[in-house]
């Protein structure tokens, strides 16, 4: 079996070189501890992992470590992750540590990733290669069922390919999840007699692990065309377990709200890169990686590294559709698009919902900012011609 890769920005602590600094992280995570031990027979040796090399960047050092692929159980993701990114991090001999990247052998891609991947979904929807455009119900909390199905409704019939919950809504009282989830489905339904068109409804069904998988079942007999999970609260073995449950025969929208506090550091956590790998083998088919525009800090080479994680080739497995999302508006589309191309999803909820004549013009907006860019025409140009489009620019502008 060859062995795992894992590639670390660090800085040591002062009285420590770089090296002993990538040597401590290596045997943290195989055969060592802080001292010598009597214990280590000949035949663990072999279960060393290896710093292969160690160089300088920035302020600190990158270190390429090799662990042994078979300290890791096949299968196991919380295993792999108690190895790459275990207790590294709070090692004193390194001031701060970052995992940027890891490459899994084939043997320990035991997965079957997404079911349906990014042509699934366009095959759903009915789309051919343009990005599709998603919107998420505002605000946030507070809705009722039947106000939410107007919602998304509106949206719908505006022109989204894709509504979803937002991350804080799952079954609270003020809008119960079975009740929420048959009137979506109904008024989407609706639009579908009106339009022609098939929209998703990723309904959130985040919860504790020994009821999530009851909760998606339940969600798929109410009529549910697709589910939605946070993967860092809910765990990474949630996402696994509604890929895998073969009951489970719509796609997987992946969320990552709590993904910052180890992400968004540049010198310290995890970078969103290997989130974005395990998603994608345990079976996400769309998930959020950022936007190089929105409301949240992005790095626009990293977050280019991270959607092609989802869908370069890796093993054979499908591609995940990646998530642009977060203070997104139409007169973003053509930045966002021109730099992570358009094998994406542009989610807006206040760039919809916002909008002055309402929802179903800001969908209206958002798919014609998407027109512009595939037909190769200016926003502001498109815009003269196109009156949802024109309204929203001259309220938010183009950056
Ligand atoms: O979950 C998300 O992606 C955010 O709710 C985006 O909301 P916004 O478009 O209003 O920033
Ligand atoms: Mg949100």
């Amino acid at each position: 079996m060859s062995d795992v890769t894992a590639i670390y920005y660090f800085r040591p602590r002062a009285d420590t070189s770089p090296e002993q600094a990538a040597q401590a992280i290596c045997e943290e995570e195989t055969t060592g501890t802080w001292t010598d031990i009597s214990t280590t027979t000949e035949y663990v040796r072999r279960l060393d992992g290896a710093v292969e090399s160690v160089e300088p960047k920035g302020q600190g050092y990158l270190t390429k470590i090799t662990y042994p692929a078979e300290i890791f159980e096949p299968g196991n993701v919380p295993q792999y992750l108690s190895v790459v990114a275990g207790n590294l991090f709070g090692l004193g001999r390194v001031e701060a540590v970052r995992l940027l990247d890891v490459e899994f052998p084939r043997e320990l891609v035991t997965f079957s990733g997404p079911k349906f991947g990014i042509d699934g979904v366009r095959r759903l929807v009915g789309s051919q290669n343009r990005p599709h455009v998603g919107t998420i119900i505002k605000p946030k909390v507070g809705l009722n069922p039947t106000d939410t199905a107007e919602v998304a409704y509106q949206a719908a019939i505006g022109g989204v390919d894709l509504i979803k919950d937002d991350e804080t809504l799952t079954d609270q009282q003020f809008c119960p999840l079975f009740e929420r989830l048959p009137a979506v489905m109904a008024r989407l339904d609706q639009a579908k007699t009106e339009t022609g068109r098939n929209v998703l409804y990723a309904v959130n069904v985040t919860t504790r692990a020994d009821k999530i998988l009851e909760r998606a079942e339940h969600a798929l007999e109410l009529g549910a065309n697709m589910l939605m999970v946070d993967v860092i609260s809910a765990g990474f073995s949630a996402v696994q377990a509604l890929a895998e449950d073969p009951s489970i025969k719509v796609p997987i929208h992946v969320h990552r709200t709590m993904h910052a506090a180890m992400t968004r550091n540049p010198e310290h956590g995890i970078a969103m890169r290997t989130f974005a790998k395990l998603v994608r083998m345990l079976g996400g088919d769309q998930l959020h990686t950022g936007s190089v525009s929105g409301k949240m800090s992005h790095d626009a080479e990293e977050l280019l590294g991270d959607n092609r994680a989802l869908t370069d080739q890796c093993y054979g497995l499908k591609s995940t559709f990646p998530v642009s999302s977060g203070g997104l508006h139409p007169g973003k589309v053509q930045t966002e698009l021109r730099v992570l191309g358009t094998d994406l999803i542009l989610q807006a909820g206040g760039g919809i919902h916002g909008h002055p004549d309402g929802t179903a013009a800001g969908a209206r907006a958002m798919r014609q900012a998407v027109d512009a860019f595939m037909e190769g025409i200016p926003t502001v140009e498109y815009a003269k011609d196109h009156y949802e489009l024109d309204r929203a620019l001259k309220k938010w502008g183009t950056s």
